[in-house]
């Protein structure tokens, strides 16, 4: 539907044939007296697309631009889905990675699964997405470099890792 919408599905097959997937299951544990309540700390993704589904015990908080929290309260059989920040790189700045955190409110454990997809070989922006109006905004990157970068003291404490792995302008 992406592709398709910015008009570059001719790039989909071999995209989604370079895609890799990540399936984690999450158990967050109510906090004990004392303990913070923050399940799992501010970040943005790094996959391409994140898509995620709980139990019923709500706690994703998604940041606005205006830097409020907001949570939600998904159906059942509600599934979430995220942009990562290859997203936001392949986008050329288009589709923002969304900032989030848990927090546990609840009086139960809270289960979470996630699908996060990755890509293997360089992802690069498709040449439609760039011109005069929206000049190039990163450079065709390593998706599992950009991992590798972020696990290094530069890339944890940039502000906008993907930015700092293979930004062209400043976006973030
Ligand atoms: O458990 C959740 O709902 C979100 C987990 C998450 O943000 C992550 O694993 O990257
Ligand atoms: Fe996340």
């Amino acid at each position: 539907m992406v592709f398709e919408s910015y008009g570059v599905e001719k790039y989909y097959d071999s995209f989604n044939e370079s895609s890799t997937y990540l399936l984690r299951l999450m158990k967050y544990r109510l906090p004990e007296t004392n303990e913070p309540n923050l399940g799992c700390d501010v970040h943005t993704d790094k996959s391409f697309i994140t898509i995620l589904h709980q139990n019923e015990v709500n706690g994703l908080e998604i940041k606005t631009q205006d830097g409020d929290w907001i949570g939600f309260d998904p159906t059942p059989s509600s599934f979430i889905v995220m942009a990562g920040d290859a997203l936001l790189a392949w986008s050329n700045g288009r589709i923002h990675s969304a900032v989030h955190r848990v927090v546990m409110n609840g009086k139960k454990p809270r289960y979470s699964v996630g699908l996060f997809t990755y890509n293997e070989g360089i992802i690069n922006i498709p040449e439609e997405l760039a011109d005069d109006q929206h000049p190039l905004q990163f450079k065709p990157f390593d998706h599992f470099g950009l991992l590798r970068f972020f696990v290094t003291a530069e890339g944890s404490t940039a502000e906008c890792t993907v930015k700092a792995y293979c930004g062209v302008l400043n976006v973030c």
